[in-house]
């Protein structure tokens, strides 16, 4: 494992994608940078800068003097917070008033916040004018840690999580780990559900590392960024590898298939958000792994204890709602991009970093499995 980043030291990730490759910048402080790097990729571009109504209150200001401080003239785009924003209205407001702002197809559209703003704005980015650069200054850990990398950009439909999208890769990322101080410790947690994802999918040293260092992570110390640079190291191969999804990228599904179908479930509301739905999804992968014989029991209870002493939900009844029954859930989990031909593909695990991508799993199983957790 890499010795932890010394502060002030900014990392950066590069995301080996031929012509497409792009740096992740991260470190405590370093939202001025965002300027100069921009002004060196985008020489004479304007900017236009989509944020939600809570970031443009904390944050927009400093990203606005940042750009302005090299001459970037930006104009800003600012929706409502929350995942209700992943919808075909907000989408055509964000296209418009690109559009109306004269956004062209040399200039840059940066997504400052979650991975709410990133999702919709990349994918405004991906279809206005057929194709605009944007960038990634995420807010949130989540966003810092998987939302930001990776080029996957989507809205939701009725029918089902980030069904309407496209592939679209940023330009640049730049990661101020000193933003997330503002974070509520709940979009705090549910972006540790991440964090804990890469452990779990395929890096048992970093997942006991986890187990030592959560806490410094959340109170901002050194730990912070050397988390956010290990899950964005992971990521980033991954994605070189497997950019579209063919294969290994699935892994990073982990938890996600079960966790959309109960995201859904619940409305996209703040009843259940993402990364609680991941933390619960990646328990019942691994519960249901132990189930089929693939992994000890102990290995379950050891993802359990930590999530839980996070104050992640690890159980269906952790969050209160009617949740419908099993055979509403396999509905919603038949909507995954994952299915092929018809059958459903689960990221199970044999250990702790020992994930893998199957489609050797029994419907019937899975029901019945589901039944369960929902009992
Ligand atoms: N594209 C991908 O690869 C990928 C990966 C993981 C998750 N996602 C998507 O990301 C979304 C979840 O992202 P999220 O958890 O960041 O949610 P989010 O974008 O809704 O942000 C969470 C909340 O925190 C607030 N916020 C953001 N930054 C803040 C800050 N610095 N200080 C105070 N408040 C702040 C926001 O206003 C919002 O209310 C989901 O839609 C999920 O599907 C995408
Ligand atoms: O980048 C990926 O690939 C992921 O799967 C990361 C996930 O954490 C993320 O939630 C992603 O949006 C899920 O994608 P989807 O294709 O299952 O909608
Ligand atoms: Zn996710």
């Amino acid at each position: 494992m890499n010795a932890p980043t010394r502060p002030g030291e900014p990392v950066i990730v590069d995301v080996a994608l031929g012509d497409r490759a792009y740096d992740i910048v991260i470190g405590r402080g370093l939202l001025s940078a965002l300027g100069p790097r921009l002004a060196g990729l985008k020489t004479g571009a304007k900017a236009a800068v989509v944020c939600d109504v809570t970031v443009a209150a904390l944050h927009l200001a400093a990203v606005e003097a940042a750009l302005e401080a090299v001459q970037i003239p930006s104009t800003r785009v600012i929706v409502a917070a929350g995942e209700g924003s992943k919808s075909f209205a907000t989408l055509e407001r964000v296209c418009d008033e690109l559009l109306a702002a004269r956004i062209e197809r040399g200039d840059v559209v940066v997504a400052l916040g979650g991975g709410v703003i990133g999702d919709l704005s990349g994918f405004a980015a991906a279809v206005t004018r057929r194709g605009l650069d944007y960038v990634q200054v995420p807010t949130t850990l989540l966003a810092q840690v998987d939302s930001s990398v990776g080029g996957k950009t989507a809205i939701n439909s009725k029918l089902g999580k980030n069904l309407v999208g496209a592939f679209h890769q940023p330009i640049l990322v730049v990661a101020d780990t000193a933003l997330l101080d503002t974070l509520s410790p709940r979009e705090f947690r549910a972006g540790y559900a991440e964090v804990a994802k890469y452990g779990l999918l395929g890096d048992a040293g970093f997942f006991a590392w986890l187990e030592a260092n959560a806490r410094d992570i959340f109170a901002g110390g050194p730990a912070r960024e050397h988390a956010v640079a290990t899950c964005c190291r992971m990521k980033a191969d991954i994605v070189a590898r497997d950019e579209r999804e063919i294969g290994d990228r699935a892994l990073l599904n982990l938890g996600h298939t079960f966790g959309h179908a109960f995201e859904a479930a619940a409305g996209f509301s703040a009843k259940l958000l993402h990364g609680e739905a991941v933390s619960l999804g990646m328990v019942l992968a691994f519960r249901y792994s132990a189930r089929i014989g693939l992994l000890n029991k102990t290995e379950v209870e050891r993802v359990e204890k930590h999530l839980a002493e996070i104050g992640l939900p690890t159980r269906v009844k952790d969050v209160p709602f009617r949740w419908p029954d099993a055979d509403r859930m396999m509905d919603l989990m038949a909507q995954d991009k994952k299915v092929k031909r018809g059958q459903m593909t689960f990221i199970l695990a044999r250990g702790i970093g020992q994930a893998f991508v199957t489609r050797d799993v029994d419907p019937n199983d899975i029901r019945a499995f589901v039944a369960s957790q929902l009992a």
